[in-house]
């Protein structure tokens, strides 16, 4: 028998964005939560991520099962020096700007997608413009408070500018404010699950004392040369009321081991070091009872939406120093302590310190954080998407 019910075409998405964690996390996430809504209306979802090829968003989205695609960008590195801003890098970089632009309006071209959603990194410009040229609704969103570099190169061609932050609506341009819907910043549902046991089995925390609180320190994708100084100069002392779990950066794992070996046993014990936390990640931050870290706009939304007490150390170097803004912002509000310009291993002693002497601030703290949170920002940046392509 034939039947009147013919499967609804699929919607069709392209996602660019990356680099960083902040730019890759809140895509994949906002991917999932539109899967899941089509899902619902029995519609299926077709994807492609044109990312970098050496930013996170490489092995992210094949490791998601989402088809990618990379183009040829130009990072342009920033200075206030014009003659740095020339650098032979820079030059071969912004002349590498036109190939993506052509090679990302192929891919917009031959994938026809419903939506492009660009969620900032430098290789979102190219695929952004060919959004534009190919006539395709261009969906932006921006973690921080002001847009960065890529999504101010896009403002003026998006269809929507998905925000994180209301303070961000007045600080766009006059022309694109109509534009600007606020969501939040997307949270991937699985770091709100975690489980503090799980953490301790899966990362043989065999030595961690369960009456004492657990810092997690962590310095980003990257890690911190700067976190990591002063964690190491406080570590006898921090060890003494705490557990620690201290993400390092890849790169930093061997020299802190180093120096870790001179810890005297059940202070050792006490101490685990990583590089990078992947799938743990979501246990690791239900294990911690505070958390010291750089303040950017993901790691924030997390520690919100779970309601987390931090100790913040801000990249002092992030673009429009939105870093420390981020910090700023939540120590006025009472839920984080910020530790802006010069940081020494006294001063980060006196912001953890009594923290970790004092669960009922902890817990004040965290009720405070958690009034920041935006757990349903994935859900808006949904809705955003589905209006955008419905024109
Ligand atoms: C140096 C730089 O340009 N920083 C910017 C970058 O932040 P960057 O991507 O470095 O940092 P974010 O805090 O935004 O995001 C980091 C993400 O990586 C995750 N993570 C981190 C370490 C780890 O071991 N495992 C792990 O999963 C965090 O949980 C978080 O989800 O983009 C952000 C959002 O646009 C900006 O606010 C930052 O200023």
């Amino acid at each position: 028998m034939k039947s009147d019910h013919r499967p609804a075409t699929a919607f069709r998405l392209i996602v660019t964005g990356g680099g960083t964690g902040g730019h890759t996390y809140p895509a994949l996430t906002a991917i999932r939560a539109l899967q899941k809504r089509l899902s619902s209306e029995a519609r299926a979802l077709e994807v492609l991520w044109i990312g970098t090829a050496d930013g996170l968003e490489a092995r992210v989205a094949p490791a998601e099962g989402i088809a990618f695609a990379t183009v040829a960008t130009g990072k342009i590195r920033r200075s206030s020096n014009p003659l740095k801003m020339m650098s032979a890098a820079n030059v071969k970089d912004m002349a590498r700007v036109p190939l993506g632009v052509a090679r990302a309006r192929k891919l917009v071209a031959d994938f026809q997608p419903d939506v492009v959603l660009a969620t900032g990194g430098y290789v979102a410009v190219p695929a952004g413009l060919a959004a534009r040229m190919c006539r395709r609704p261009l969906v932006l969103h921006e973690q921080t408070v002001r847009l960065g570099l890529a999504n101010r190169k896009l403002a003026g061609s998006a269809t929507r500018i998905a925000v994180s932050s209301e303070s961000t609506v007045p600080l766009l341009p006059e022309a694109v404010r109509g534009a600007a819907v606020v969501t939040g910043n997307p949270v991937r549902p699985e770091v709100l699950a975690g489980n503090p046991d799980k953490a301790v089995e899966a990362l043989g925390l065999h030595g961690f004392d369960r009456r004492l609180p657990t810092a997690y320190v962590t310095g980003g994708a990257q890690g911190s040369q700067q976190i990591n100084n002063l964690v190491r100069d406080v570590l006898p002392w921090l060890l003494e009321q705490a557990n620690v779990i201290h993400q390092c950066g890849p790169d930093h794992v061997d020299e802190l081991r180093r120096h870790a070996a001179a810890l005297p046993a059940p202070l050792a014990g006490r101490y685990y070091l990583a590089g990078f936390v992947g799938s743990e990640l979501p246990d690791v931050l239900a294990l911690a009872d505070i958390v010291v870290s750089r303040s950017g706009a993901g790691t924030l939304a997390e520690l919100t939406a779970l309601g987390k007490p931090a100790v913040f150390v801000p990249l002092a170097s992030s673009a429009g120093n939105e870093q420390a803004h981020n910090a700023r912002h939540l120590e006025d509000a009472g839920a984080a302590v910020a530790l802006l310009g010069d940081v020494t291993a006294r001063r980060l002693q006196d912001a953890v310190g009594p923290l970790l002497a004092d669960p009922a601030r902890r817990d004040a703290m965290a009720e405070r954080a958690r009034a920041h949170g935006r757990p349903d920002a994935a859900d808006r940046l949904v809705d955003v998407i589905l209006s955008a392509a419905s024109g």
